[in-house]
């Protein structure tokens, strides 16, 4: 099948013919014009790739300047097409100039016909792969923006989620070094990138690590890099995660799992802000924004000699609370609508929505598993919904594990409170100060709390 729509630009009526005849059985369509001025239009209607434009129209002008004209606004417009310019024997310099203003290539009249083809036909070909390569970009810029969008968006209108949003705004654009806390779930590494990308920084990377998934026998090389040679097995130099994060933000998820060597490793990174590969001994000057995330209790850890008290300073210049998914009252339902418009499009389901009586039950359940379970919960939903209207979600889907969660899922949030600070007075031998730094509250709230509770 034949491709290619030509356009020929000619004042010569006797040049336009020759050459349409010439191109007719090689290409799909030939349009030719006479004058320029209609240049423009032409290619939007017929859709033109490739070019052939005559240096001179004026009567009596020779110096090629209507040519170079018309080159720069079709390239500055369309810059996929390919131009050819067609060129008389004096004129060559003329038209190697041309090319450096971004014709493809120029034809020197009389031609060579097979010249011409073969020259028509490169053209065609670049002209091609450069609007399928515009199309790429345009598709993956429109696909980062989608992703930026969907990172940067933190669903949230309740008090206590706008509270935390309007933390992360003030301090977003300074570089002090943020932990955020809150339960499984609870969208602590969503809520980083969100700090990220509403940071000066955010044209940089932010890179995540999870502590709780590394091997100490790994971490030096990961985190730091090697160089080759240093270990068996490492083949060729390699950049560690934080030098990847150079300039932008390290995201250190589950600091809390961190064992107390290797939490010795991070600090000495962190206080003196250089590291240095495995196997060389050359520090590297490095730029990064920590942020850390941890579901554990830290300075109950500290308590227990599991966290170094002086790591734990440096991580947490600001402290982030993230409010667990039951706290957060009508943003469950515009997470779970969110939710539903994202697997709707996922499986092909359309106007996907609650019914009132599924919303009161979601908005009335405990969430432990939190914006996971919900999202979750609402995929489960848009698999097996079979119209658009859902009338019931399955919300046993987060199950205790043990038998005694499960005792524990049995008592009021009253009983449950004893019965914890019982456990604590057991297993610190009575100590009101331990118990009261375990628990996160002052010594006088854990008098008033065992006043309550009769113990
Ligand atoms: N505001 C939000 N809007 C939409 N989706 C969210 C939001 N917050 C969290 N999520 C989704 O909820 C899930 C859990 O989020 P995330 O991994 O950030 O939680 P986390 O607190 O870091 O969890 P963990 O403690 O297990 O590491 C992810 O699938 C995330 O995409």
């Amino acid at each position: 099948m034949k491709e290619g729509n030509i356009l020929i630009i000619d004042d010569n009526s006797s040049i336009l013919t020759t050459l349409e005849m010439l191109l007719t059985g090689h290409f799909k369509q030939i349009i030719t014009l006479k004058k320029p001025n209609h240049i423009l239009s032409y290619i939007t209607q017929y859709d033109i790739e490739v070019i052939l434009l005559d240096m001179n129209f004026s009567a009596g002008i020779n110096t090629g300047n209507e040519g170079v004209f018309w080159l720069n606004q079709i390239i500055e417009k369309f810059p996929h097409i390919s131009v050819i310019m067609i060129t008389a024997y004096g004129d060559i310099d003329l038209a190697v100039r041309t090319i450096k203003n971004g014709a493809f290539d120029f034809i020197l009249k009389p031609w060579n016909n097979e010249k011409v083809i073969s020259t028509t036909h490169a053209a065609l070909k670049l002209s091609q792969s450069q609007r399928k390569n515009q199309s790429l970009k345009k598709e993956s810029e429109r696909l980062k923006a989608a992703c930026n969008q969907q990172e940067e968006e933190i669903i949230g209108r309740s008090t206590a989620m706008k509270e935390v949003i309007k933390i992360a705004q003030k301090i977003a654009g300074t570089d002090a070094n943020i932990l955020i806390t809150g339960e499984n779930g609870t969208g602590k590494e969503v809520f980083a990138k969100y700090i990220h990308t509403l940071s000066q920084r955010r044209n940089s990377l932010i890179v995540t690590v999870d502590m709780g998934a590394i091997s100490s026998t790994l971490f030096e090389s990961e985190l730091f890099g090697h160089t080759r040679g240093s270990f068996t097995g490492a083949t060729k130099d390699r950049m560690g995660k934080m030098e990847a994060a150079h300039e932008g933000t390290l995201f250190l998820d589950e600091i809390g799992n961190l064992s107390m060597d290797l939490q010795a490793k991070l600090l000495s990174v962190i206080q003196t802000k250089t590291i240095t590969k495995l196997g060389s001994n050359d520090p590297k000057p490095l730029d990064i924004r920590l942020i850390c995330a941890t579901n554990i209790n830290i300075p109950t850890q500290i308590a227990n000699q599991q966290f170094r008290e002086d790591l734990f300073y440096r991580i947490n210049t600001i402290q982030i609370e993230l409010p667990p998914l039951r706290d957060r009252g009508h943003d469950i339902i515009l997470l779970a609508n969110n939710f539903l418009n994202i697997f709707g499009l996922k499986y092909n389901k359309s106007h996907l929505h609650l019914s009132t009586k599924v919303q009161k039950q979601i908005l009335d359940y405990g969430w432990p598993g939190n914006i996971r379970e919900l999202k979750h919960c609402m995929e489960k939903a848009a698999i097996l919904a079979d119209k658009p209207q859902i009338d019931h979600v399955d919300l046993q889907t987060y199950h205790a594990n043990t038998q005694d969660d499960l005792k524990l899922l049995d008592l009021d949030l009253d009983q449950l409170e004893k019965k914890i600070i019982s456990q604590q007075l057991e297993a610190e031998d009575g100590n009101m100060s331990k118990v009261a730094t375990k628990l996160g509250v002052t010594r006088q709230t854990l008098y008033n709390k065992l006043k309550k509770h009769n113990l």
